[in-house]
């Protein structure tokens, strides 16, 4: 399989010398949630722009990632953002999908906006409302964005492809369920910590490495607490280019060092599915714009809708040698405390994963993070962060490099 060397070209620093900034952010409670979709839009997009320190007859464009899991089959919802706020009135409003990545994709295209000097303040949103229906339709609608599986209906989704890739990972290196097991474990640890978090239980690992009645099968080698849950939540940050502004932002705030967005061709028989060409494409052209090796980060939010999907990025990502990644976890190196911390926050897996809120909230976690303001999350020493986003089997792939002020 080739390596993939393409993907964006863009800097990230004008003939100003203008950078691309997260001014502020906001992030509802993920889980099971009552208010609409509406409801959950409203709530983020008002408290970001509060938290940035500006009005809201600042922003410029607004930007949702929206993938539509819940088949709620609404048309034009970037156009819920402007429920928010009168102000909002009449500014250019886009909806933004690429599948699980579309938080990333939103937040992409909004840098995108900025660096073309079409607006000097956008506001970005993801949101998703899942819980409202049963799973076999959730699991159908995930599926929308399988090439192989778009237009069948299950009840496994996602979790089948990604069993798939378990059973690869076992013929080629080793069964990996303890490992697995030990992932989840660490996931529903952070999570526990995290006010915002879907999942707020600590799970031992020995209870996430036992087939039962409360941990059952849900696909191949993966049990429930190998998955991500079905989540409705939104997130919402601020994108600024302070040079530019004539109202000033408060300074506080993280930059973007790199970006990255690579896609991988869609036929499974075109991937090898555990080399996740498209996200190490990604991931190479971020670290390369940013100037920065994996040595110089302080912790990765990664895209783990699967347990097994953390463990390949172990190895994709170059934490570990190919089959190895077992060691990056069983030697503490991703824990909190360790060498590079990875899904802090208790990503997606206990976090929660409403689809398009996802990249977004990522990007809400590392900002938290960088500016010393992640509450029991909080690690003693952040300055330097990438967040991984992807969508299917490492199709649609988006990472970003962050900074501390
Ligand atoms: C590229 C990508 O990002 S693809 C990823 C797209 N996302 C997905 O595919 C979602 C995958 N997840 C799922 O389909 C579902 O969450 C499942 C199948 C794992 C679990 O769903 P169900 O079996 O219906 O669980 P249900 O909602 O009934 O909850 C039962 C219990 O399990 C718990 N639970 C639910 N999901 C999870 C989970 N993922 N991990 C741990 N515990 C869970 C609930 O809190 C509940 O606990 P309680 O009995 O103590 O109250």
């Amino acid at each position: 399989m080739p390596t993939l060397t393409k993907g964006t070209r863009m800097t990230l620093r004008d003939e100003y010398g203008t950078e691309v900034r997260i001014a502020g952010w906001a992030h509802t409670r993920f889980g099971k949630r009552e208010p609409t979709l509406e409801g959950l839009i409203v709530e983020a997009a008002n408290a970001a722009v509060r938290h940035a320190g500006i009005e809201a007859g600042d922003v410029d464009e607004i930007v949702l990632g929206n993938f539509n899991a819940g088949m709620n089959a609404l048309a034009f919802p970037s156009s819920l953002v402007l429920q928010a706020d009168d102000a909002f009135h009449g500014l250019p409003a886009t909806r933004v999908e690429n599948a699980c990545a579309s938080g990333s994709a939103a937040v992409h295209t909004g840098i995108r906006s900025l660096l073309a000097g079409t607006a000097r303040t956008v506001l970005v949103v993801g949101a998703e409302k899942m819980t409202e229906r049963d799973s076999a339709t959730v699991g159908s609608a995930l599926l929308s964005a399988d090439y192989e599986l778009a237009g069948t209906t299950s009840t496994s989704g996602f979790a089948r492809l990604f069993a798939d890739v378990a059973d690869h990972y076992a013929d080629r290196y080793q069964d990996p369920s303890y490992t697995l097991a030990e992932i989840a474990a660490k996931s529903h640890r952070q999570g526990a910590l995290n006010p915002y978090a879907h999942l707020r239980k600590e799970l031992s690992v020995e209870f996430c490495a036992e087939v039962s009645e409360k941990n059952p099968v849900v696909a191949g080698r993966l049990r429930r607490t190998d998955c991500s849950p079905v989540s409705d939540g939104a997130a919402a940050i601020v994108l600024t280019v302070p040079e530019r502004r004539s109202r000033d932002a408060r300074t506080r705030g993280v930059r973007f060092d790199g970006v990255g967005h690579c896609n991988d061709f869609l036929p499974g028989p075109r991937r090898d599915p555990l080399a996740f060409a498209g996200t190490v494409g990604a991931w190479r052209a971020a670290l390369k714009m940013a100037g920065v090796q994996l040595g110089d980060l302080s912790f990765i939010e990664l895209h783990d809708c699967f347990t097994i999907a953390e463990l390949v990025l172990y190895e994709a990502l170059g934490l570990t040698a190919p089959g190895e990644g077992h060691r990056a976890i069983a030697d503490g190196t991703v824990l909190p405390g360790g060498a590079l911390p990875v899904n802090v926050s208790g990503g997606l897996k206990s976090k929660g994963h409403p689809v398009g809120a996802t990249g977004v909230s990522q990007h809400v976690m590392a900002a938290m993070q960088l500016t010393g303001t992640a509450g029991e999350l909080q690690l003693p020493s952040a300055g330097k962060a990438a967040v991984h986003n992807m969508g299917g089997l490492a199709i649609a792939n988006y990472v970003s490099v962050l900074s501390a002020l």
